[in-house]
């Protein structure tokens, strides 16, 4: 194999040193790419020039070599694409040390700026989520374009989320204040009408009709689950007045639940849509703008979530948006399994759970919900509040820093920064927190050689996807065990490389697709490295090119043992690489 991997090799190399393209320039030492930092973004920054708006262009990557665009199937053969922030991160810390948890930043007006969001994907993100409760669509696509443009040109693979708004009882927009303060005994009036902005002082809009029928006097409002808190005193047609009991700052569009006698009240908001007519047109924006992800928010059943993928099957022509479940009402957490089984992927939106159940249960359900995803294979991130503080100050509190621990240590697929990279003073830093503790865990449970007994039950419907678990779980097992330093997977889905990733082995995922937007969507799942390359039933030349693209980047050297897998051919193999 040695000969035919240096002949491979020969060839592939012949392809790299003859670029079309006399812009490629001269190859850079690899130890300039250094993260973070911004050496990276201005070293790449020259990369843009002369691709004009053509975003399919080819253009050199960081390492001189030629990288191809999506659309240049036919030009593939000898090119990989590889994600310029995870490639550094390779060539600084090795295989061994690379994140497996995937970190995802909410884009708002503190990071919609091009610079702003390079240094996002510079630092680590993953995934960039656009929250539809905030800004306008044009606004929102600004931010998803900004984002596919970093990723043409510039050779970053971030993955975009849409969040919908979803209907649940909120506050208006405060007339496009940040925030207004309410103080204690302070009456306050929650009205079902419009106002013409700014509103009356101490007057806030709700969103549900209803809301001023269905409360009654000594109900008690909280807004956001506790970030201040009112007593109903009368009811005035439309208008609610509200005593202040505890004070707080209420943000634009501030969730609010009201409370009788100890329960919340669910009467006929109970039966507001999952998905309002609103989020429809913001789903049908998202589809048409090529979004990753779809998070659908305040789901209550399974039905929602098979409705809305049979609308984007429809809908978007066989581009595939993964929907992400968002567990954060009473009824998610009733049907969680079937609504989980009908998802892509699931969030622990503990923000707006944190207002519907008591707040000491929301840790023992953020571990069954990612438990139970990791056991039916889908991707779990944990959201909100991980890093509140550091919306306000440059570090974060010890509490913070435990709470992350956590969720690393639990081994959810991916965690995420919302207001923290939304609208905080500190992005960039709330992120490199997110990083360094996500390594420092990863690194710890690694030494103590702790694989958690966690008994993998079946997932498979098919017989051959069972052939596929089962060799993903023997290949985690011989992994660890032979202390490999790379499993790859070559998967034209990326089903095989999350049954691995299922598996939470200790090296890395190099997993290999021939789709671009697949590629983007297996980001989000923990341990995975998805590159693109196109490659062919063959595995014998599959690895012999693998290995002599990724040699030639500095990304793999000769005699690191890997073991490889193909979801063609159903087949492993253990080998060093020549
Ligand atoms: N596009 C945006 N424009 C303006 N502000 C935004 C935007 N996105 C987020 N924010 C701000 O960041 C805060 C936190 O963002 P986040 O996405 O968690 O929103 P949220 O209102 O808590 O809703 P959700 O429950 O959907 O997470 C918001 O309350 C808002 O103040
Ligand atoms: C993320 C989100 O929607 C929440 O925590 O409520
Ligand atoms: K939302
Ligand atoms: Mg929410």
């Amino acid at each position: 194999m040695a000969a035919t991997a240096t002949a491979a090799a020969a060839h592939t190399l012949l392809h790299l040193a003859a670029p079309s393209k006399p812009s490629a320039g001269p190859p850079l030492p690899p130890t300039t790419l250094r993260l973070p930092g911004r050496r990276l973004a201005r070293l790449t920054a020259s990369c843009s020039s002369g691709s004009g708006n053509n975003s399919a262009a080819d253009f050199p990557n960081p390492n001189g070599i030629l990288v191809a665009p999506p659309s240049a199937a036919a030009a593939a053969s000898s090119h990989i694409d590889v994600d310029v922030a995870t490639e550094a991160d390779l060539r600084e810390n090795g295989f061994r040390s690379t994140r497996r948890t995937k970190l995802v930043c909410t884009v708002g007006p503190a990071t919609c700026g091009a610079d702003e969001l390079e240094a996002l994907a510079v630092g680590g993100m993953n995934v960039a989520r656009v929250n539809m409760c905030h800004g306008d669509r044009e606004w929102h696509r600004g931010v998803i374009r900004a984002v596919r443009r970093l990723n043409e040109e510039k050779g970053f693979a971030v993955a975009v989320m849409m969040d919908t708004e979803g209907s649940e009882i909120h506050m208006g927009d405060l007339g496009g204040a940040a925030a207004a303060k309410a103080e204690d005994g302070e009456i306050w009036t929650f009205s079902v009408r419009s106002f013409e902005a700014p509103p009356p002082e101490r007057t806030i809009h709700v969103n549900y009709e209803g809301f001023a029928e269905d409360v009654r006097v000594g109900d008690e409002l909280l807004v956001d689950g506790g970030m201040a808190r009112f007593e109903v005193v009368e009811k005035l047609g439309p208008d609610v007045k509200c005593r202040c009991t505890d004070p707080g700052l209420l943000l634009p569009r501030a969730n609010l639940t009201f409370w009788r006698d100890g329960s919340i009240v669910r009467e006929r908001n109970a039966m507001l849509p999952t998905i309002s007519s609103k989020d429809w047109l913001d789903i049908d924006f998202g589809i048409s703008e090529g979004v990753d992800f779809i998070a659908v928010s305040f789901v209550k059943s399974a039905e929602v979530i098979n409705h809305l993928k049979s609308y984007i099957a429809a809908r978007s022509r066989g581009s595939d948006i993964a929907v992400i479940a968002k567990i954060e009402s009473i009824d998610s957490l009733k049907n969680l399994e079937e609504i989980i089984r009908a998802s892509d992927g699931a969030m622990v939106a503990r923000g707006d759970m944190g207002a519907q159940i008591p707040l000491e249960q929301v840790p023992s359900v953020q571990q069954k919900i990612v438990k139970l995803c990791r056991q039916l294979n889908k991707p779990v991130i944990v959201a909100s509040q991980l890093l509140e503080s550091m919306i306000e100050y440059p570090t974060p509190t010890r509490a913070e820093v435990a709470d992350v621990s956590e969720a690393v240590r639990q081994r959810a697929d991916a965690l995420m920064l919302s207001g923290e990279s939304a609208m905080g003073r500190y992005p960039e830093k709330a992120l490199s927190v997110l990083r360094s503790v996500s390594l420092r865990i990863e690194k710890w449970w690694r030494e103590e050689k702790r694989h958690e007994e966690l008994e993998l039950k079946d997932v498979s419907s098919s017989f051959s996807d069972k052939i596929s678990e089962e060799i993903c779980i023997s290949a985690a097992k011989m992994a660890n065990k032979l202390e490999v330093d790379a499993v790859f997977v070559y998967t034209n889905t990326g089903h095989m490389a999350s049954l691995l990733s299922r598996c939470r082995p200790d090296c890395p995922i190099f997993a290999f697709t021939t789709s671009t937007s697949v590629r983007r969507r297996l980001n989000l799942q923990w341990g995975l490295i998805p590159f693109r390359l196109s490659f062919s039933d063959d595995m014998e030349s599959n690895l012999n090119r693998t290995f002599s693209l990724l040699k030639a980047r500095g990304m793999i050297q000769s005699g690191d043992l890997v073991i490889a897998l193909s979801d063609m051919l159903q087949s492993i193999q253990v080998m060093n690489v020549p």
